[in-house]
This record gives C-alpha cells, sequence and structure tokens, in this order.
C-alpha cells in the first residue's frame, strides 16, 4: 500500500524568499531535500502533491508574519527578519546560509562606543532591532526607517549613524563607514514556525532538510588499517553511531567506514596514513536521515 498522501490530505504550508539574499539558497535547499521548486522567478506559489507540500513565495520580510499568524505553517527567513517583526513566531532549525551580523555603522572615525548615540539619527530597514536594543541600553536616540540602501543615508544628511547587515563589509568600506560598538545580533536564515505549535506534517519536512544540512557538511571516509590500530584509528572517526569495522581479506587488516566532518577531513587523512592505515576515501553525502 502507498503511504504517499494524496492531493485531498492537508498540505504543509511553507512560506520561502521570493528575491533578495537567501532567495536563491532557500530554493537550492528545498530541492535537495527532494521537493519540487519552481523554475520561474515570475511564479508565486507551487503545489508539491507528492511530498505533501505547498510552497509561497513570499517578501522575506513579510514571512515572519504568515506563520505569526498561522496562515502558513512554516517559513524560511532571517534570524533578524524574525526579530523585528515581533510575530509570534519561533526558530524550529538554523538552515546554515545567508549568515550575516547586524551592526551599528558611521563615518570613519566618528563614533566608538554605543553611549555616542545618545541623541543621534539612526537609518535602519530593522526599526524594531534597533528600538528594543536601544531602549535595552538606556539610550535615547531618534529611529529613521528606511527601506533600503541605508549605508547611503548618512552622506544625504537624514541620519548620523546606520544600523544594517553587515556580510562582507563591502557596503560600509565603499560609503566610507565603519562598524562600532558591540553586534546587535548574529543572523542566518532559520526555519520559524508559529510559537508553541508543531504543524503536522513538519517533523518529514524538518529531517529532509536536516538531511541536506548534514550531507553539506559530513563526507563519508572509508579506509584500511592494520588491525591492531583500529582501536586508536576509531577513536579519531567515531562516526554518527558509531563506525562500521569489517575484516579484510587481507590476514590482520581491517576496512572501516564513518561519516566525519567535512573541516579538517584531509588533516584526519594525514593522521589516519601515520597511523598506517592506507587506500583512504573521501566521498560526498548526497542526502541522509539520521
Ligand atoms: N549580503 C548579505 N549576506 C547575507 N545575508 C544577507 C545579506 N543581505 C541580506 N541578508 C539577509 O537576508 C535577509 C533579507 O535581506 P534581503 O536582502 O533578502 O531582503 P530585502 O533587503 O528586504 O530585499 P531586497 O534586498 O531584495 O530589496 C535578512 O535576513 C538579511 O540578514
Ligand atoms: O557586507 P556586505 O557583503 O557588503 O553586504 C551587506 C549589504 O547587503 C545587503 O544589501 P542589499 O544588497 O540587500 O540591498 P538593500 O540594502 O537595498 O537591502 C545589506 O543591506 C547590506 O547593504
Ligand atoms: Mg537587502
Amino acid at each position: 500500500m502507498s503511504t504517499a498522501p494524496t492531493t485531498d490530505q492537508r498540505l504543509l504550508r511553507v512560506a520561502v524568499p521570493n528575491k533578495g539574499a537567501l532567495s536563491e539558497s532557500a530554493t537550492e535547499m528545498l530541492r535537495e531535500s527532494g521537493y519540487r521548486q519552481r523554475t520561474d522567478s515570475k511564479q508565486l506559489t507551487l503545489v508539491d502533491a507528492e511530498n505533501g507540500v505547498e510552497f509561497f513565495y513570499l517578501r522575506p520580510r513579510d514571512i515572519a508574519l504568515y506563520v505569526g499568524e498561522g496562515t502558513l505553517d512554516v517559513g524560511v527567513t532571517g534570524r533578524d527578519l524574525l526579530a523585528d517583526s515581533g510575530a509570534k513566531a519561533e526558530e524550529a532549525l538554523q538552515l546554515g546560509f545567508g549568515r550575516s551580523r547586524f551592526r551599528f555603522a558611521g563615518p570613519a572615525g566618528r563614533f566608538s562606543e554605543l553611549g555616542e548615540l545618545a541623541g543621534a539619527r539612526i537609518a535602519t530597514s530593522y526599526i524594531g532591532v534597533v528600538r528594543a536594543f536601544l531602549e535595552e541600553r538606556g539610550i535615547d536616540a531618534t529611529v529613521v526607517r528606511l527601506d533600503g540602501a541605508v549605508e547611503t543615508s548618512i552622506q544625504l544628511g537624514v541620519a548620523d549613524a546606520i544600523a544594517d547587515v553587515v556580510e562582507t563589509g563591502s557596503t560600509l568600506r565603499r560609503a566610507g563607514l565603519e562598524v562600532f560598538g558591540e553586534t546587535i545580533l548574529d543572523s542566518e536564515a532559520v526555519l520559524i514556525t508559529r510559537s508553541g505549535e508543531a504543524p503536522t506534517g513538519l517533523e518529514v519536512f524538518r529531517r529532509r532538510i536536516e538531511g541536506v544540512l548534514v550531507a553539506r557538511s559530513y563526507v563519508m571516509m572509508d579506509y584500511d588499517i592494520p588491525t591492531d590500530q583500529v582501536e586508536t584509528a576509531v577513536e579519531l572517526t567515531p562516526g554518527i553511531e558509531s563506525p562500521t569495522v569489517a575484516p579484510l581479506h587481507k590476514e590482520g587488516w581491517s576496512a572501516v567506514r564513518a561519516m566525519v566532518p567535512r573541516d579538517g577531513a584531509q588533516r584526519l587523512m594525514d593522521e589516519l596514513y601515520g597511523l598506517g592505515a592506507r587506500g583512504i576515501l573521501l566521498t560526498d553525502i548526497h542526502a541522509c536521515r539520521l
């Protein structure tokens, strides 16, 4: 009997950024997770009935509101946008892309600490985050709301400082600005759901995405090693549950297979080689369920 959901079962309604910095990576992650994704960037919605999901392509800034209201079940957005929205939604999974820092910046040399913002005009697209941050620290400043390109606002005389998303810092440098004060928040793309609710179908959806994230950050390692070195070697490659160890046809040798973090895998190969391992292979993992 087939267990695939039919169209009359309720579909999990998922919000995906339709444009901007998170859009492409979100679509790619969903495609790798085995979901159908739009091929035309003008498409607004897409039903993947076979996988029990319906996708809505929306502005990243609006996604937390839809999810918080319960109109949509799950969304992909930025932690900074979620915080700014004030919506009744919470993080269900960190997605590891769209990483940025939300920082104050001003003309080079003009500000050195947060206290100097008292009485200043601060331009930002994230007034919720900035007001809350200033209030918490008792700093009385005027927050000026702009839609984007806030780096230019100081030069145009509408603000003294800005608070904005910084990734490489090149936009700030180009505008002659530099960051000051502590980081307001560290952001990345996150999966969000309505606060306190786990919609039906979320677990499968989440597990598929987690599988892709793990597949991206781990590789499969295989090696042959003298059996008397196996205990030392598996301490270096413990795997997720435990590594597979099998006898080789050659007397006194064993084969070991374990998932290892992609970062540092080369160094690990050097160490294993030093222990006497040979035939050390690394292969990519395309998907997994742990
Ligand atoms: N350069 C960047 N690197 C990483 N993440 C970024 C970058 N710019 C924006 N983001 C993240 O993307 C999310 C929203 O920004 P995005 O640029 O997609 O929306 P927007 O500014 O409203 O739209 P647009 O830029 O298309 O007008 C936020 O979570 C933000 O932290
Ligand atoms: O540190 P960087 O690598 O330079 O990246 C940060 C810039 O990227 C985003 O701008 P975006 O292109 O989204 O334009 P916007 O300001 O109009 O949203 C963000 O608002 C910063 O301006
Ligand atoms: Mg932007």
